[in-house]
């Protein structure tokens, strides 16, 4: 498994601190802070792991990266949306994963503006971005692209704060209204449990209502870094099965199709061998009754 982390600095007139925005948000045009791919220092960066060689003749706007890419000389691109209200823990979790400290990094490369990490393992990648919390009303278009693009949802809420918790709800049920006829990894985390004495949702009622909308749980710290590599490896896993599972399914449906198609032959013959036998037979019937004016 390699890790690798890719930073640019970007107009911060739009985000919070502590937002990454990520690649997609700054390449569309027109997007307030968006900025010509090829101008962004961040990619060149990239160049920790052999994994990010292909990124360079990548086409320029992320619509096109996607697991289903026809370029198959292209590793799988997995993108992981973190959803939640503010102050949850999202980039805190994102940058442990990552494992990066701001304090580690040189003085000019600290941006806490902006973030993205791509998580590569057995040549596929994983990208996790979260929305910027205080978009502009006329940049809804973010939040429901996020909600259509989103491989796997990380939904986040604080364990200190009910609202929270709620605004998560709120989301799992926008998410199925949204993706309705898909079946996406979708995994509900409680954070801040180092935080016990203020805690204000239990672990019994996060696991409930994982129950009730159907997604996985699980309650994290990114203080105590507690469940962080578990949470980030579940989501990868969580993609993995499906896309097994689909493409097993994938599989028996060909072959069932094929199946199908024999037996469809074989009855196209037998019905052709059994409407030649018709016809003589009707022949037959008809000019037996031709004396009888009552029928055909
Ligand atoms: N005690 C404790 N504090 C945490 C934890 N995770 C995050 N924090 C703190 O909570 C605050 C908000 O964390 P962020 O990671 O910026 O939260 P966010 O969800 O990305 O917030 P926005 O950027 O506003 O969307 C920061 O001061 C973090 O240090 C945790 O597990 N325990």
């Amino acid at each position: 498994m390699t890790l690798n982390l890719h930073r640019g600095s970007l107009p911060s007139s739009q985000r919070r601190a502590s937002t990454p925005l990520p690649a997609l948000y700054r390449s569309r045009p027109g997007a307030p802070g968006a900025r010509p791919v090829q101008a962004e220092p961040c990619h060149p960066q990239l160049g920790h792991s052999s994994s990010c060689e292909p990124k360079a003749s990548l086409p320029e706007t992320r619509d096109s990266w996607s697991s289903e890419s026809s370029d198959s000389s292209w590793e799988s691109l997995y993108r992981v949306v973190l959803l939640g209200d503010p102050g949850v823990g999202k980039t805190s979790l994102v940058n442990l994963f990552a494992g990066v400290q701001e304090k580690d990094l040189p003085e000019q490369q600290r941006d806490p503006d902006s973030f993205d990490s791509d998580f590569h393992e057995s040549g596929e990648s994983t990208d996790f971005f979260e929305e910027p919390p205080d978009l502009p009303e006329e940049d809804n278009w973010f939040h429901n692209y996020c909600m259509q693009v989103g491989n796997a949802y990380v939904i986040v809420y604080s364990i200190t704060d009910r609202g929270s918790f709620e605004s998560a709800s709120e989301l799992r049920i926008e998410l199925r209204r949204t993706r309705q006829a898909e079946n996406i990894p979708i995994i509900l985390v409680g954070n801040k449990t180092d935080l016990v004495r203020c805690r204000e949702v239990s672990v019994e009622e996060g696991r409930a209502c994982a129950v009730v909308f159907d997604c996985k749980f699980i309650e994290t710290s990114a203080a105590l870094q507690h469940n962080v590599t578990e949470l980030f490896e579940g989501v990868v896993r969580q993609i993995r099965l499906r896309r097994d599972s689909k493409e097993a399914n994938a599989r028996r449906m060909s072959l069932y199709k094929r199946k199908e198609s024999l037996t469809k032959k074989v009855r196209r013959f037998l019905d052709r061998l059994v409407a030649r036998n018709n016809k003589k037979v009707a022949l037959r019937v008809r000019s037996k009754s031709c004396h009888d004016l009552s029928v055909l």
